[in-house]
């Protein structure tokens, strides 16, 4: 089931917690929306569910479900599965019932039977992998296997349409991770669409077939986690989906200069500033003849594949991060107090003033 937004905006009292906004999401479609607190997520995601209402004036806004206008439809006859953050399970009923419970108290008409609605049940447990824990009742899981029926719960009754507000939020992070690879996996084999909402960039990038970026009540972007990451189209995006060092100075003669800093860039005089991802910083002994960045080395953190280098120097207002890979991290007999040498591989620059093109990006 598609879902078309048109022209919905939202305020609450003096709040204006939603600026006019389209949006489209195809049939089939695992949709992120991704964006600090108070940008609007929640509040997109209980329209769209029918939970809240939007603005009818100055312009009345629309949502479709297919073709269907259900901008005035009921929540309950919208055809909608709900997760939250906080597994809101009957605590008193089997984790057997909590799932069967939407298909048990439908209108008799509709009601499947008692055993059709146990295979279905079942199913869906097995699908979640707790078939052995139906009888338990919820305080006697862990917040991974309650979050797990929660979804089976919410997709018992078939919805079109998922939604789910921060619904890992509660989670440890291992448990976040196999909890995403069951929402991707259901949602692949169950084909629905879903619209998740969350804070968390790696879990947006992650799981989404696109991203929303929103940020006071507005769409920043609407893209793919891989073109958001490569061609972010403001500062706000770039620096909201991932960490960035800073880079600021004075540009004269195509040298860019900050205090006993500089580097060659191919830019027209003026004040500038360039930013830099951690990865895109190479650290080594010496400078270069464009390049003559000294850094201190102020901590040092092992990461998985990669070593995480806090960098500092008079020219820096705050410290860069650097991703150094394990091999260079030995050749260079990296340690706290070591005076390196940084070279960027690649920065970008956003020019607010100038909307298009607003970032640049340069390898070095
Ligand atoms: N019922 C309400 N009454 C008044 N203001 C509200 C209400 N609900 C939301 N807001 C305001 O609307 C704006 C958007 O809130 P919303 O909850 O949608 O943001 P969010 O991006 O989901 O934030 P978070 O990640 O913190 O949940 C905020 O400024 C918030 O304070």
């Amino acid at each position: 089931m598609s879902i078309r937004l048109q022209n919905i905006a939202k305020h609450f009292a003096n709040t204006q917690a939603l600026e006019p906004i389209n949006l489209d999401i195809h049939e089939g479609e695992l949709v992120g929306l991704l964006g600090p607190s108070g940008s609007g997520k929640t509040t997109l995601l209980r329209i769209i569910a029918g939970l809240e209402s939007a603005d009818r004036s100055p312009q009345p806004g629309k949502i479709l479900f297919g073709d269907r206008d259900v901008t005035h439809v009921h929540v309950r006859d919208r055809r909608i599965g709900f997760v939250f953050q906080h597994y809101a399970l009957f605590r008193h009923m089997s984790v057997y019932d909590n799932v069967a419970f939407g298909l048990t108290v439908m209108p008799k008409k509709r009601r499947p039977s008692s055993g059709d609605i146990r295979a279905r049940v079942f199913r869906l447990l097995e699908m979640v992998q707790l078939q052995h824990l139906a009888n338990r009742l919820p305080a006697q899981l862990s917040g991974g296997q309650q979050q797990r029926v929660s979804l089976a719960r919410a997709l018992a009754v078939e919805p079109d349409v998922l939604l789910l507000d921060e619904p890992f939020g509660a989670l440890d992070a291992k448990v976040r991770q196999d909890l995403r690879r069951w929402l991707r996996r259901l949602h692949d084999e169950l084909n629905f669409t879903s619209v998740f909402v969350t804070h968390d960039q790696e879990e947006a990038l992650e799981l989404s077939d696109r991203v929303v970026v929103m940020s006071n009540g507005r769409i920043e972007q609407i893209d793919t986690p891989d073109t958001l990451y490569r061609a972010p189209k403001n500062r706000f995006v770039f620096e909201f989906l991932g960490d960035v060092n800073h880079l600021e100075g004075r540009v004269r003669n195509g040298v860019l200069t900050c205090g006993d800093a500089h580097l060659n860039v191919d830019l027209s005089d003026g004040d500038e500033e360039l930013l830099l991802r951690p990865h895109e910083v190479r650290l080594a002994e010496e400078p270069s003849a464009e390049c003559h960045l000294p850094v201190t080395v102020t901590a040092i953190s092992p990461v998985g594949a990669e070593v995480r280098v806090e960098l500092e120097a008079d020219w820096l207002a705050t410290p860069w991060q650097a991703t150094v890979r394990h091999a260079d991290f030995e050749r260079l007999h990296m340690r706290r107090g070591q005076r390196l040498f940084a070279h960027p591989r690649q920065w970008h620059r956003f020019k607010e003033e100038a909307k298009i093109p607003e970032q640049q990006t340069r390898v070095a």
